[in-house]
């Protein structure tokens, strides 16, 4: 049984008027003929919306479980399954491709953006046949990921929703809001996300480093290019302006983390960087301090009076959520100065980004579509960029965005690559995307790789199993019944399982929550802060949450479907286990779809010292993987930098390092 047929299990299909799905306690889908039985403990998976859209009703009511009682587990009383299949059948014509999704209905209604896929269409269904794992493999990530396609439209099977919020009456950015949709037909978006909260304590709210923040020091950190500025050990080296170090203080942070020590001084000198570090270990302040550190050296201050707003640094992340993670660091270092930072991104109000921008913007944090609506109605000037950062660079230079990048650095005004300075971040950089950044960024830039380039975070226990697609469910209430209260992230393939897991655990008296791109952006922020709270203990996601989100005590990440690349994997795994605590990954290997993750899955489990199954290494070997040549021992880097004739230096990223780094103008001691 294909995805398709997995994912026709909770859904009606191309209802344009909703007629409640478990109205009765048998439904029958008709087309296979198959039932579901429910227990009245499951009634009303879905209820109905006033606008007529179908909602399933773990989103209402998924803190009703009292506690994680997992006792009325199993789900044979519920669901009488096909015993073949293990899964629910419905009509199969619901299938979640791209096309589907383009031109009609999704199981509420909603009119998914086609860029806005996971799961989607051919070319994830062709990487499961054809070889898609291996990192450096181009194409690989976009096309299977479900990212921030922003173009501000809910879509709405192009019907305009009735249920809107209302927008407050004296907006005289209302205008700019009405013409949110352009040319698409559809609703306009009028979500306005609350404000943060403005408290010191609030802003500087942080979690602890965990006892292995000091091991980072012991990950060898390789830099490529010329004239590399010397690293600092200590944030003093670093040489900031009294409010920042006592923001860096009230944050506390004591310690730089590798990547810190590499890139503040790099940043600091101006020059354009490409840094891979592991998840979790502090890239975002690795770009920020030393930003924010050039703006206040050069007085920069936030003007509410300025016509053009024209910020000084733009950066861009390739999810809503991250992009507001980033903002909120932002704004937390650059409490107390005259620097603002603003962030926009779609699924809100653009007539709201556009308060924000004219408030005062030096530092303006982006999704991509939104930044360029942005630009395009000229609320924003571009002409002073002199930094412009991709963070998860690797996803937001490939097939899905990197048109949009390419845009943007070709809009009139922004400054050329000469002119400003570049900072591609993230965990991994397949081999393409290296070579495709070489548009982006100055030929001197350096390369920075703190352990492994693509090498998953060794302080996450990971933990493959061999399960096959109809024992999953069963296997994963099993696992959380044993996580008690823990936080868990548990990632599936396509957002109608998320809906259908978050459901089904709901079901299980598991408190749980979900994040994807169908839902709307109010209910992704809500199920963000459920989880982040403890609230909702478990959240079901896409590979929308599977990167850069820095939520405190994840101590679990369940795979429930494996990605489609090894990439994702190493970013979903790295929700957990960051900046020095541990946390553990376990991933359900299905040998029905999974094989062409065996190679790259034993590298990263071996790089990273963990156990890496027999039955494992066995299907890694029996199964041809054309361009696959990672060593599957040892600690050697996979790549570091594309470019030819650069000098390399590997060091040893110690704590005893305590004089700055050999000269590097002194190539031959790099090697
Ligand atoms: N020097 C430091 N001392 C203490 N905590 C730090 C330090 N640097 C970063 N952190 C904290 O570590 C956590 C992870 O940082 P961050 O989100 O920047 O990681 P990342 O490398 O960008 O991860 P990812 O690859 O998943 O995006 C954050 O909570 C951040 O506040």
């Amino acid at each position: 049984m294909g995805d398709e047929d997995w994912e026709a299990e909770i859904v009606k299909p191309h209802v344009s008027s909703y007629v409640p799905v478990f109205e009765k306690d048998k439904f029958s889908s008709g087309a296979n003929g198959d039932t579901i039985n429910r227990t009245s403990a499951s009634s009303g998976m879905y209820q109905e919306l006033d606008d007529g859209r179908a909602q399933p009703d773990h989103f209402r009511r998924s803190h009703f479980a009292s506690g994680r009682s997992l006792g009325n587990r199993g789900f044979s009383n519920k669901f009488e399954e096909d015993d073949t299949s293990g899964f629910l059948k419905g009509s199969n014509n619901d299938c979640e491709d791209n096309q589907t999704q383009n031109r009609g209905f999704s199981r509420r209604g909603s009119y998914q953006d086609g860029n806005d896929a996971e799961a989607s269409g051919p070319s994830r269904r062709g990487g499961r046949g054809g070889f898609r794992g291996c990192r450096g493999g181009f194409g690989a990530g976009r096309a299977s990921n479900e990212c921030d396609h922003d173009d501000g439209v809910q879509r709405v099977g192009g019907l305009f929703s009735s249920k809107r919020t209302a927008v407050s009456g004296t907006d005289s950015w209302k205008s700019e809001a009405e013409g949110e949709a352009g040319d698409i037909q559809g609703p306009k978006v009028t979500y306005i996300p609350p404000p943060p909260p403005e408290d010191e304590d609030s802003i500087f709210a942080h979690y602890q480093t965990g006892i292995n923040f000091d091991e980072y020091d012991t990950i060898l950190v390789e830099i490529s290019g010329h004239d590399l500025p010397p690293a600092i050990l200590t944030f003093e080296e670093a040489n900031l302006c009294q409010t920042l170090n006592n923001n860096i203080a009230k944050a506390g942070y004591t310690k730089l983390t590798p990547v810190q020590k590499y890139s503040i001084p790099i940043i600091l000198a101006g020059r354009d960087m490409m840094a891979c570090a592991p998840t979790g270990s502090g890239k975002t302040v690795a770009f920020l301090l030393p930003i924010l550190a050039y703006m206040m050296r050069d007085g920069i201050t936030a003007s509410r009076f300025k016509e053009l707003q024209e910020p000084e640094c733009i950066i861009v992340a390739p999810t809503r959520e991250l992009i507001n993670q980033i903002y909120l660091e932002a704004r937390k270092f650059s409490y107390g100065t005259c620097v603002r930072a603003v962030v926009i991104y779609g699924g809100t109000q653009l007539g709201h980004s556009i308060r924000q921008i004219v408030q005062g913007c030096n530092v303006l944090c982006a999704t991509p579509g939104r930044l360029m609506d942005i630009i395009g109605k000229e609320k924003i000037g571009l002409k002073q960029v002199k930094y412009l950062v991709l963070d998860e660079a690797d996803q937001m230079l490939d097939m899905g965005f990197g048109p949009e990048m390419k845009k943007l650095i070709s809009c009139p005004g922004m400054p050329t690559k000469e002119q400003r300075q570049t900072l591609l971040f993230s965990a991994t950089f397949p081999e393409e995307i290296q070579r495709l950044a070489g548009e982006f960024l100055k030929s001197d830039y350096l390369f920075v790789a703190v352990g492994q380039v693509g090498g998953a975070c060794r302080d996450v226990q990971q933990t493959v199993l061999q399960v096959g697609q109809y024992s999953k469910r069963e296997k994963l209430v099993e696992i959380l019944q044993n996580t008690g209260d823990e936080r868990t992230m548990v990632f599936v393939e396509t957002k109608k399982k998320a809906d259908f897991i978050a459901t089904f655990l709901c079901q299980e008296k598991v408190s749980t929550t979900s994040i994807h791109g169908d839902r709307e952006q109010r209910e992704r922020e809500q199920a963000l802060g459920d989880f982040r709270c403890g609230k909702c203990p478990v959240l079901v996601a896409t590979s929308v949450a599977a990167r850069g989100l820095d939520i405190e005590n994840v101590q679990h990440v369940i795979n429930f479907d494996l990605p489609s690349t090894i990439d994702e994997y190493v970013h979903r795994i790295g929700r957990t286990g960051r900046c020095g605590n541990t946390g553990r990954a376990i991933s359900f290997f299905d040998p029905e779809s999974d094989n062409h993750l065996a190679q790259p899955l034993v590298k990263v489990l071996s790089d990273a010292q963990q156990d890496v199954p027999a039955w494992l290494e066995e299907i890694a070997f029996s199964t041809y993987v054309p361009g696959f040549s990672g060593s599957t021992k040892g600690n050697v880097f996979a790549s570091v930098d594309t470019r030819k004739n650069y000098p390399s230096k590997s060091t040893l990223n110690t704590a005893g390092f305590s004089s700055p780094a050999p000269n590097p103008v002194d190539e031959e001691s790099w090697d």
